[in-house]
């Protein structure tokens, strides 16, 4: 058992390892990073590597879902989250995505967020740390080379794409804040305060539907220690027939253009400031979102902000996100449940979406938890 109580195997050694580096990410010194704190280590504990330098977006999508993965023990990645979303939907994209994406996954700290690295280092009960220590943390997780299970969501768009997303799905606030700080990238994490200065100064409101479901996926065979009612609907299959090759079933979803089942909860507000679905504990190196999430507890951990609520009200609930205390704030237009799926319709023309933090398409989106997935070597 890990230090948290969660069934963790070891990394087979040696531990053939993929290494692939966004060289742009961050402040553009991620691979300096790898040969300045991560080479010697892995030197030292013995872990045999190859280093890919990403030369282009979709770079390690396309390698990773043409890969001959029998040659590889683990993929890593040394960039912030948005290379592991392109490795993990490379994997999906495969015709042997049961098995591919069984690959145990690992993230060396490389962007300016860093939300993944962030929420592993917390997992594994470490005191905080950022920049070159939290790096410096990851390297000794994958030297130790401890795997677990890490929950993915299956996220639908209305134009019929399909994805996986392992870390948060966000539209107003939040997302806005994300990308229009990617300016301001060059000073690391606290870009994202900058960009809550300058987004506060302009706050808006969102109008749209939101809808949530709690039931289990079918497919789950015990229910994970759990904060919601078990669901005693039958068992389903847990692939289905996609064209030329399979891919798991979202069993909570209906089709994006018909209305939620009688068994959804719909929320009753319809002017939102921010709605953030989370599957990890941290949004960023500095901001502890989930107090009490862990990498596979099953559970998409939903905020939404409801208009009304004053700037320095919200200013004060980011800052309070620093030490995880923004639930405790009392904050009446602050609310927080934990799900299993998830509908957002936006109705407002306009708005940005993210998932990961990348862009995707604005309009309808929905999303449902399928937890343990993936693996992902951890602390
Ligand atoms: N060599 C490259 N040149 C340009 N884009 C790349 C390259 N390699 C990867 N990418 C793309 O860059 C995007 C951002 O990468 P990533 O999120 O990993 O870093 P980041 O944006 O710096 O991190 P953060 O969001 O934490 O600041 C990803 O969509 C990825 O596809």
């Amino acid at each position: 058992l890990c230090p948290s109580g969660v069934a963790c195997t070891t990394l087979r050694r040696p531990c053939r390892t993929m290494i692939l580096v966004n060289p742009h990410s961050g402040r553009g010194q991620a691979l300096q990073l790898f040969t300045g704190h991560i080479q010697a280590m892995l030197t030292e504990a013995d872990v045999p590597y190859t280093l890919v330098i990403t030369e282009h977006q979709n770079h390690a999508r396309e390698l990773v879902r043409n890969a001959d993965l029998s040659q590889w023990d683990a993929l890593v990645i040394m960039s912030g989250d948005g290379l592991l979303f392109e490795v993990i939907n490379g994997l999906m994209e495969r015709e042997d995505w049961q098995q591919a994406i069984k690959t145990p996954l690992g993230i060396l700290p490389g962007g300016s967020g860093n939300a993944l690295a962030a929420s592993l280092h917390h997992y594994s009960q470490s005191p905080p740390a950022w920049n070159e220590e939290l790096l410096l943390s990851c390297g000794f997780m994958l030297c130790k080379g401890l795997v677990g299970p890490l929950d993915l969501v299956s996220v639908h768009l209305a134009s019929g794409q399909r994805f996986f997303s392992f870390l948060s799905l966000a539209w107003g606030f939040v997302a806005d804040v994300d990308i229009e700080s990617e300016k301001y990238r060059h000073v690391g994490a606290i870009r994202f305060l900058m960009g809550t200065l300058v987004r506060l100064a302009s706050l808006r409101v969102y109008q749209g539907r939101l809808a949530t479901s709690t039931r289990h996926p079918p497919s789950l065979s015990s229910p994970p220690p759990g904060h919601v009612a078990p669901d005693a609907s039958p068992k389903q299959p847990e692939t289905q027939s996609n064209n030329a090759t399979t891919s798991p079933v979202d069993s909570l979803l209906p089709g994006l253009d018909q209305p939620v089942p009688d068994n959804w909860t719909v929320v009753n507000e319809e002017d939102f400031v921010l709605v953030l679905a989370i599957y990890q504990s941290h949004l960023a190196e500095d901001l502890w979102t989930v107090p009490g999430a862990t990498a596979d507890d099953g559970l998409i951990h939903l905020f939404y902000v409801t208009a009304g609520i004053s700037r320095p009200a919200l200013l004060r609930l980011f800052l309070a996100m620093e030490k995880g205390s923004h639930l405790a704030c009392g904050c009446p237009h602050l609310a927080y449940e934990k799900v299993r799926a998830v509908r957002l319709e936006p109705t407002s023309q306009q708005g940005m979406i993210t998932v990961d933090g990348e862009v995707v398409e604005y309009g309808p989106i929905q999303a449902q938890i399928h937890p343990g997935m993936a693996n992902l070597i951890r602390g």
